[in-house]
């Protein structure tokens, strides 16, 4: 009887089928080039030949344990500034654009002002849609950004409902009766201003679009070194995949987590993100595979694959993501139009994707999220093998627009 374990038989049939099997093209995309083909097939012989070599499997102790992170906590200042660049979508080349025809429609159910541990706050916004029944997010930074469709009146409701729903303005506090700047005004008087509520008087001063005195400027810096570029007064947004491994379980497989306290940092700090900024959360789970799925791929990877194959060899498009959500999430926050946004991403696909068939929301700069362990030369951030190969695997096959210069 065999002495090999009985997961490095050579007997029993790769977990993944043959190449040869393989569908050339699956929803849209071309699926294998030869060198693919090769690339995969010298992944399949190098665990072929290291069981019938008795050889042991690569470890599986975990390199260093990543701590989980608390947004924008574990941040520390950057020695480098963000990097931001003009962009013209006109001349996208995408290799990947996943683009929708019509937006889907959303609605704002529900949004609570959340106390961050940071010390700073957000408002959590779930929306709901027409296409799929998740509860897609937007975390909100600032006072400036109201959702339309949450602020619009609903049937028969009563003021308690309206503020229970979070369409209030300003704060809520004990005993508070009405949802409307108006009515606390008439029947709290002076008082209420004089206690100083900064929010209802900006948002009076705005007529409802408030407008800080920072916003005007044309450029600043911060005490963290970061160099704010003639646009920095536009809402800073981010377009976040959810990823329950990197934001929840301390992975160091990917970027994921690290890229969330980021955009939350740079939004909070009012002199980075003056007019305050949004990350739309999209319930995309492991590039829109699901969470069960993403595990497999994670697997064929620790068996030498990249991220792009392995969603391939489980017949999945490399990304199966669409960001419809995402614009109609935009509009509904008041981002779209002429005056634009700033976008935090190095994804191309985003930043053609986000602004929607009609161009409803305007990309005017795109702002580098740059790997703090790259940023620190490796005294933050996440430290892994993998995490390495993943991003060299999201500059070479999905075209990132990340360097190390
Ligand atoms: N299928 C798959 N999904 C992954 C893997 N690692 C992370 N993800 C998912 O990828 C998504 C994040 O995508 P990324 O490619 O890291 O980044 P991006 O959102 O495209 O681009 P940025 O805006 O620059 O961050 C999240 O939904 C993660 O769950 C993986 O190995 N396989």
């Amino acid at each position: 009887m065999s002495n090999l374990p009985a997961h490095a038989s050579p007997a029993l049939a790769p977990l993944y089928s043959p190449q040869a099997s393989s569908p050339k093209r699956i929803d849209g995309l071309e699926l294998t080039s030869s060198a693919h083909e090769a690339d995969i097939q010298a992944g399949q012989n190098a665990v072929t030949t290291r069981a019938l070599r008795h050889e042991p499997p690569p470890s599986i102790i975990s390199p260093a344990f990543t701590p989980p992170a608390t947004p924008g906590f574990s941040t520390p200042s950057h020695p480098r500034p963000p990097r931001s660049t003009p962009v013209d979508t006109s001349q996208s080349d995408s290799p990947f654009p996943n683009l929708v025809d019509t937006l889907p429609a959303v609605e704002c159910d529900v949004r609570a002002r959340i106390p961050t541990t940071t010390g700073h706050e957000m408002w959590l916004h779930v929306y709901r849609n027409n296409i799929d029944s998740k509860e897609h997010l937007a975390i909100v930074f600032g006072n400036n950004i109201r959702s339309r469709s949450l602020d619009s009146e609903r049937p028969g409701e009563t003021e308690l409902d309206r503020m229970t729903r979070g369409a209030y303005v300003g704060r809520l506090y004990p005993g508070r009766t009405s949802s409307r700047v108006e009515q606390i005004k008439r029947v709290e008087g002076t008082t209420l201003r004089a206690k100083a509520k900064p929010d209802i008087r900006e948002f009076e001063k705005s007529n409802g679009s408030i407008v800080t005195s920072a916003s005007s400027a044309s450029s600043t810096s911060s005490e963290s070194g970061d160099v704010l570029t003639s646009n920095f007064a536009l809402p800073l947004v981010r377009i976040h995949s959810e990823c329950y491994t990197g934001e929840t379980v301390w992975s160091a497989r990917c970027d994921c987590g690290e890229q969330l306290d980021e955009a939350a940092r740079l939004m909070a700090d009012p002199h980075l993100s003056p007019s305050g900024g949004a990350i739309i959360y999209l319930r995309q789970e492991g590039r829109g595979i699901g969470l069960g799925e993403k595990l497999k791929a994670y697997n064929l990877q620790d068996l030498g694959n990249d991220t792009y194959e392995a969603n391939i060899m489980l017949r999945h498009p490399a990304d199966a993501r669409s960001y419809g959500l995402a614009t109609a999430m935009l509009m509904d926050l008041g981002l779209s139009g002429e005056k634009g946004i700033r976008l935090l991403t190095n994804n191309p696909d985003k930043v053609r994707a986000v602004e929607g068939p009609g161009r409803e929301v305007v990309v005017k700069e795109r702002v580098a999220m740059i790997p703090l362990a790259w940023k620190t030369g490796g005294k933050a951030g996440i430290r892994s093998e993998e995490v390495e190969k993943y991003l060299s695997t999201k500059i070479e096959k999905f075209k990132h627009m990340l360097s190390q210069t």
